[in-house]
């Protein structure tokens, strides 16, 4: 048990995750915070300090998993996770190989960090594809510019950032300056969530380091025995900021393979989705087309020909990984459907 205890508010709970429980759920059990994922058990938080909680296999085996971040209802004097709550948000990793299979990676986010810096590696496309998957995830962003020191063209970079989609914060800082960093305190209110996503080397542990305030507690865990009796350390992946919000840093974010799971990418390029919408050519691709709405605005110099291909190229990721599922599920039903019959075969041959 840590030392350290916040109320459920502090927590990030929010009256909508409790939509769906009713009176008998709260006699039951509690709500808690997972902090951590350790194999069969989760390391949770809850108004009495942090608890480690078994998990029952048939919660293991949901569509996507248990994620940092996630609410769940743990079974009074028994440390045993009674059931998932509703997520308001959820980042989802779609697995390396061929079978897409999607892992969620951190659950109820309130604010999606986007990071890049203010040099080379600001990469314009990569960031549309981080705003995509933000939306996607249910996830407000924000685009943060770091190596605002490095010498470079600063506010070229910001401008850069604030065209790829309106409305979205743009904030340019110097990771290794407090100061600078506290230009992100706007999303950092108590209980809030936040997480950071970015190439490696822009400086997310750099900034989150820095606005947690204390890197001692990265590495502190709780022991545990694991199944088989031995004892691990569990270490959190859900961290508290001095102002009361949490950041959530997974090895997980780190290997984030990015894929939106939906093909609607209006939210990130409606002026591209607008230009489609215009475009007087009923089944057009808007790929090229003499005549094409979209192809006009490419001529025309107001929309350029790398944002459009990153739109080709993300709505055809997209499809793929919704085409994979939809074959996943095809496949996993006429299995079942082949297993039952084999049953009722069997029941019938020994007659029963
Ligand atoms: N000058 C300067 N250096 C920075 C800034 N942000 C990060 N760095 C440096 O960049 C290097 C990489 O930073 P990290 O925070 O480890 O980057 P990361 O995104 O966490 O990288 P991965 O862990 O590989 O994903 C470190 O040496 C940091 O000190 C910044 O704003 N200005
Ligand atoms: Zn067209």
């Amino acid at each position: 048990m840590s030392s350290e205890t916040f109320s459920l508010h502090q927590l990030g709970w929010q009256p909508e995750y409790a939509q769906h429980l009713t009176l008998a759920d709260f006699e039951a059990g509690y709500p808690a915070r997972v902090m951590a994922l350790h194999r069969h058990a989760l390391l949770v938080m809850c108004s009495r300090g942090v608890v480690s909680v078994v998990l029952p296999h048939q919660l293991i085996d949901t569509d996507e998993g248990i994620a940092v971040g996630d609410w769940v209802l743990v079974e009074h004097e028994a440390d045993r996770v009674l059931r998932l709550l509703d997520r308001q948000s959820v980042l989802v990793r779609i697995a390396a190989g061929g079978d897409h299979q999607r892992q969620s990676i951190a659950a109820n986010l309130d604010v999606l960090f986007v990071v890049s810096s203010c040099n080379d590696d600001f990469n314009a496309s990569r960031l549309e594809r981080y705003l995509a998957l933000a939306l996607d995830a249910g996830v407000t962003p924000v685009i943060v510019l770091t190596k605002a020191d490095s010498g470079h063209d600063v506010a070229a970079y910001v401008a850069s950032a604030e065209q790829l989609m309106p409305g979205v914060p743009v904030v340019a800082v110097n990771a290794l300056d407090g100061a600078s960093v506290s230009q992100l305190e706007p999303w950092l209110a108590s209980g809030r969530t936040v997480a950071f996503v970015g190439s490696s080397g822009v400086g997310k542990s750099t900034l989150a380091n820095r606005i947690t305030g204390e890197a001692t507690q990265r590495t502190s865990g709780i022991r545990e025995a694991d199944a088989r009796g031995r004892h691990t350390t569990t270490a959190r992946e859900m961290f508290p900021t001095p102002s009361g919000a949490w950041v959530i840093d997974t090895p997980g974010m780190r290997e984030l393979r990015l894929a939106a799971a939906k093909p609607e990418l209006g939210a990130v390029f409606g002026d591209i989705e607008a230009l489609a919408a215009a475009c007087r050519f009923r089944d057009c691709q808007h790929d090229g087309d003499v005549g094409c709405a979209v192809e006009a605005a490419l001529l025309a110099g107001v929309l350029d020909t790398r944002r459009l291909a990153n739109y080709h190229k993300l709505r055809r990721e997209a499809l793929r990984v919704q085409q994979a599922r939809h074959e996943q599920r095809e496949h996993s039903r006429q299995f079942n459907a082949m297993a039952k019959q084999a049953m009722r075969a069997k029941r019938e041959r020994l007659g029963r």
